[in-house]
């Protein structure tokens, strides 16, 4: 069977060391290299994900020349190798210029392995992350883009999209009905665009948003009212079931007769497509006698309706990143993407204002993001945010991550620590050695 552990590099060339270091890490595959040369081979042969690297390599073993030429020509040949140098005591300064040449992690001599193990393991789990979502990134957008703007992989919803493309073409009326915030408004306009009126005006009118008396006005307002506007193109009136009883009777008489009352009292002819959409259950409310039915029948020849974002599976994290890339490159652009914690914690929330709380979510998080990833925590979805304080130093911010990281994966397989060791990529003995040190046990 083929080894699927993790591949690490190790590029050290005292041999007492590199015997230690061999027993040290169980969890990957090692590679050894003693100098530059050995290591360079290794790096093509292996394409190890991670690399040790001392700098005090032979021919210069006391200075860091060598190691510093190590260091970049490995990077030249694999920039995403994420490269952990050594510098003997005493020798911080070379450390952070090796980071600022693009070294990913720095530690002393003597090793401690313990501390040395915990670096490695963040350096494969930073590793690994770019790599997602440097492939999400390529993957999503185009090919998730249905009727130009709407972004989805859900079967559910591209039906509706398919749907919404075919009855585009000809001329019945169409009723979207879905939760607040599901897309409808994006659905009616993709219709538009999508039929023979989209070098015509699309026209939105909120019914819910204005009092009665504004509204008529503000439709049936002769040349300058909402209906007379949407001549040529398409009228999309939103929340359809929050108009009141004397004008679902007027929004009869224009659906049947197509005119509008104008100043000089000729009627206007208006050639407009309607397109409505609800939240409400219309049927409902004709039972109930709220809405005219003789309407409905002009208004829903076909209805369509909108999944909820929840019913979506995959769209939540989909969206997620398709938002995240718009509002970082606006706001924050180090934020690159979404930590597992926050994709775990969208895929667990119910969404109950669905894109739209998603949207708002997202550009929240963009802002509030002080790293490379969006959190659970800068999500406002995680339960655990008493721990989200300011962060102290870059060891307590690792066992902040690591302290998370362990309790979503134990939470995530109901307590089941093997499981979680496997996870989090470690062994089960490394994980109870967590657990004790972090003293998360009971
Ligand atoms: N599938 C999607 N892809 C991309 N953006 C989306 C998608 N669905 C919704 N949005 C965005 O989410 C926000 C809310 O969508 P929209 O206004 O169309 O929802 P709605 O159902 O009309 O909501 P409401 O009933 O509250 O008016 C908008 O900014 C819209 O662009």
């Amino acid at each position: 069977m083929s080894d699927m552990r993790p591949k690490l590099l190790i590029v050290e060339d005292d041999p007492g060391l590199q015997r230690q270091l061999r027993w040290a890490y169980e969890d990957y595959q090692l590679f050894i290299a003693g100098d530059r040369e050995e290591a360079i081979e290794m790096l093509r042969a292996e394409t190890p994900d991670v690399v040790t690297l001392d700098l005090g390599l032979p021919p210069d073993p006391d200075g860091t020349s060598e190691g510093f030429a190590t260091l970049a020509e490995m990077l030249q040949i694999k920039p995403d190798t994420k490269i952990i140098v050594a510098s003997g005591h005493g020798a911080r300064e070379s450390a952070l210029s090796a980071i600022s040449s693009g070294a990913y992690d720095f530690y002393q001599k003597p090793v401690d392995i313990d501390e040395l193990g915990l670096i490695v393991r963040r350096a494969f789990h930073v590793h690994a992350l770019e790599k997602e979502n440097a492939r999400l990134a390529e993957a999503a957008p185009e090919d998730a883009r249905v009727l130009g703007r709407l972004i989805t992989a859900a079967p559910e919803m591209m039906k509706v999209a398919r749907t919404i493309e075919r009855v585009a073409a000809t001329q019945v009326s169409v009723l979207l009905t879905g939760a607040s915030g599901t897309g409808k408004e994006l659905l009616a306009q993709g219709l538009h665009d999508a039929s023979p009126r989209r070098g015509g005006p699309f026209i939105t009118i909120s019914c819910a948003a204005i009092p009665e008396d504004l509204l008529e006005a503000e439709l049936f307002g002769g040349e300058a009212g909402k209906i007379a506007l949407a001549h040529g193109g398409t009228l999309f009136l939103d929340e359809v079931g929050d108009i009141s009883p004397a004008l679902q009777m007027k929004l009869l008489r224009f659906v049947r007769e197509r005119v509008v009352g104008s100043e000089g009292g000729e009627p206007l002819v208006v050639d407009t497509r309607i397109v409505c959409a609800t939240h409400h259950d219309l049927e409902a409310m004709i039972a109930a006698g709220a809405f005219r039915e003789d309407l409905y029948y002009r208004l829903a020849e076909i209805v369509v309706r909108i999944p909820a974002l929840k019913e979506r599976p995959g769209d939540a994290a989909l969206l997620a990143r398709h938002f995240l890339s718009r509002f970082a490159k606006d706001m924050n652009p180090q934020v690159k993407g979404l930590a597992p914690d926050a994709l775990a914690a969208l895929d667990a929330w119910a969404w109950p204002g669905n894109v739209r709380e998603l949207e708002n979510r997202i550009k929240r998080a963009a802002i509030m993001a002080d790293g490379k990833y969006v959190t659970a925590a800068n999500l406002d979805l995680d339960g655990d945010r008493l721990e989200g304080g300011d962060v102290v130093n870059l060891k307590a911010a690792r066992e902040l991550a690591d302290r998370r990281a362990i309790r979503r994966a134990i939470a995530r397989t109901n307590g089941n620590i093997s499981g979680a060791a496997k996870m989090l990529g470690i062994s089960r003995p490394t994980l109870y050695d967590l657990l004790k040190q972090y003293q998360m046990q009971g």
